[in-house]
């Protein structure tokens, strides 16, 4: 029974209350986002983890009108209760419900959407300069974890935060919410950098000097003198942060109110760059969570707080597990291959490849930039690099992909999972674009499997060429094909007819050649496996426009520039004039729910692919005859 949390309606109440209340206040929530997370499933780790600190945050500052910015915002959830969603809170990452990440249209306190890491920062600091500009008092508070302080943005934007612009300083603070985790153990020198600022006796003192200390929450200049005290004979670390530029304070106690608020009091009225630096525990107050970050980093659906996350039940093998296997049998195969994934090792199926071949296995931290042209220049010695990303991440590095990997016609493997729809992660994690962003790339492939088998050779395929290949394959698994062991290979740039029928031929590219095929069923069609965005089989596609009256391209990815846009180039260039519907995703942003539904809002299931084609052509004679 959430006692003290039913009084909190929004900050405001929050900041009329007395700071004794808070660590219960604190308990309640993180035992209300715990008991949520088991019933709605998502982020789990993060959010207990960010209980006080959010907590503190707003009861320290005037939110909204002081600015806080959720980097990534899957740690939002206490942020969620506290600012008047406790109610919907069982909706979460449902359609129509809350989302799993900030979102503007879903609240004043949402400052800044977010949901792809490391952009807190910069938003902040657009904020607060804002606010200088326009003559406001606000505050801009960016939190960023140690995870996503790895990315280049982030630095980018450090390194303009800390110095005047124009001789303005901008009133920004940024938290550094340092739980030594990303998704898997952090990678890189930051987190030495890190992990020696915590490990120092600096730490140490200053956790036992703070609350001393802190008791009378004596201004900073106080605080920084007794810090001094606490810290003389020690060395006092000197920090990246401040060569930036920034007042550094920490680390602290991300769990000990009585550390968190005097400290963001004092920092609160400091002006200037600001940096905090907060240690905290991923799965704080959860102990199997605490005991494994990893595992608890979300949950895929409902759980039992008092037994854990359910052992996995088996199942069809999803496409990122036979990217998985696939990854270490070519590994086995050819010691060229090395396997590079920018902070998603778990996500991406790469924890057998990294333990048996973990000399070829590079995680870089959350930097996509620097993981593609890392690929390439470990290409240019004759390696074979596979680069396992999200299609929505690969985003993020898309000069790399052009400019130093498809100018120099490098072969680099882009194992493109999450392509299409993802669902409960919603719209900043629909992998929808990249069939248009790489078919336009010259030197570059594109391959689209249809089942998890045509995935394995897919692969295969694309690693044996001497080009950048992109392949490209869903979140979860397909339906459930056999898989083959061995390294088997498509015979490149050439579709397969999977449906002979007549008067109206559907093109898939991708899985959903499934449902395609179940509409040919009602509609007599012809369906073919397109297998290729790029190379596309062009002769196919011109013979299939010859032999029928109507042609239909379906696809896991947004309309405009996809397969079907490249479908209707090949026919406009040789002068066919068979009409073509294009079926895939609409020019809007996808909401997040369950995947299926939302595919089928859109039209991409059977019965929508069906009635779209008697829709567009049932005045046609084609469909005419076809309907008999
Ligand atoms: C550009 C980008 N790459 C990768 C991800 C996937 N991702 C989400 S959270 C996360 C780890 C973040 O670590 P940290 O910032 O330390 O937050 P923590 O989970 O530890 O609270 C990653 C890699 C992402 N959201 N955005
Ligand atoms: C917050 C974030 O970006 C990741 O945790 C992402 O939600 C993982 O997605 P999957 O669950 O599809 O691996
Ligand atoms: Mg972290």
């Amino acid at each position: 029974m959430s006692k003290i949390l039913d009084s909190i309606q929004t900050p405001a109440d929050l900041r009329r209350m007395s700071r004794s209340d808070l660590p219960g206040l604190a308990r309640e929530v993180r035992e209300f986002v715990l008991n949520t997370v088991s019933q709605t499933g998502g982020h789990l780790g993060s959010n207990l983890g960010t209980v006080e600190l959010t907590v503190a945050l707003h009861y320290v500052f005037n939110t909204p009108h002081d600015r806080i910015v959720w980097d990534v915002g899957h740690q939002t959830y206490p942020h969620k209760v506290l600012t008047g969603r406790r109610e919907r809170m069982h909706t979460l990452r449902q359609l129509g419900g809350i989302a799993g990440f900030p979102r503007r249209d879903e609240s004043e306190y949402d400052t800044f959407a977010t949901g792809h890491s490391s952009t807190s920062i910069s938003a902040a600091l657009g904020m607060a300069l804002a606010a200088k500009q326009k003559g406001e008092d606000r505050k801009a508070i960016a939190v960023i974890g140690d995870g996503s302080m790895t990315a280049g943005m982030a630095f980018e934007a450090l390194n303009n935060a800390g110095v005047p612009h124009a001789g303005v300083n901008a009133d920004i603070l940024v938290i550094l919410n340092d739980n030594d985790m990303s998704i898997s153990p952090p990678v890189g020198a930051l987190n030495k950098h890190l992990a020696r600022l915590m490990s120092g006796n600096f730490y140490a003192a200053a956790r036992e000097g703070v609350k001393g200390v802190l008791k009378a929450a004596p201004p900073l200049f106080e605080l920084a003198r007794r810090f001094e005290e606490h810290a003389k004979g020690m060395v006092v670390p000197g920090t990246i942060f401040e060569e930036f530029g920034f007042n550094y304070v920490g680390p602290i106690d991300g769990h000990d109110l009585d550390a968190l608020i005097p400290t963001l009091e004092n920092l609160r009225n400091k002006k200037g760059p600001q940096f905090l630096h907060v240690v905290t525990k991923k799965g704080y107050g959860y102990k199997m969570a605490e005991a494994d970050p990893v595992k608890y980093h979300a949950a895929s659906g409902r759980f039992n707080p008092a037994e854990g996350f359910p052992k996995s039940s088996g199942g069809k093998p999803t496409f990122t597990q036979v990217f998985g296997q696939w990854l270490c049998d070519m590994a086995e195969a050819d010691e060229r291959l090395v396997g590079i994934t920018p902070a998603m090792r778990e996500g991406s199926g790469m924890v057998e490849f990294h333990k048996r071949f973990p000399r070829r296995y590079h995680d870089v931290g959350i930097a996509e930039q620097h993981a593609v042209t890392f690929a390439a220049g470990l290409a240019c010695e004759g390696l074979k690099p596979v680069v396992a990303i999200y299609s929505t991440f690969l985003q993020r590095a898309y000069d790399q992909l052009v400019h130093d990997v498809a100018l120099q016609n490098l072969p680099v493997v882009f194992a493109l999972d999450r392509a299409g729809i993802v669902g409960a992660d919603g719209p900043t994690h629909a992998g929808v674009y990249d069939i248009a962003f790489i078919r336009c790339i010259p030197n570059c492939a594109l391959l689209a499997p249809s089942d998890e088998n045509e995935c394995r050779q897919a692969l295969t395929t694309a690693y044996r060429r001497d080009q950048p290949v992109a392949v490209r394959y869903p979140r979860g698994s397909g339906c459930g094909a056999e898989i083959e062991t061995g390294l088997g290979e498509w015979e490149w740039g050439k579709g397969v007819v999977r449906r002979e029928g007549q008067r109206i031929a559907i093109l898939a590219f991708g899985t959903l050649l499934h449902p395609a095929l179940a509409a040919a069923e009602k509609l007599g069609a012809t369906v073919v496996d397109m297998r290729f965005v790029k190379p596309m089989d062009e002769a196919l596609v011109l013979e299939m426009a010859r032999r029928h009256e109507a042609i239909v391209t379906v696809e896991e990815g947004c309309v405009m520039g996809g397969a079907g846009s490249a479908v209707l180039e090949c026919l406009a260039a040789a002068g066919v004039t068979t009409p073509v519907l294009q079926l895939g995703i609409p020019d809007r942003f996808t909401e997040h729910g369950d995947p299926n539904k939302l595919l089928s809002m859109m039209g991409l299931d059977a019965e929508g692919i069906e009635a779209s084609i008697v829709k567009r052509f049932a005045s046609r004679p084609a469909l005419a005859a076809v309907n008999g």
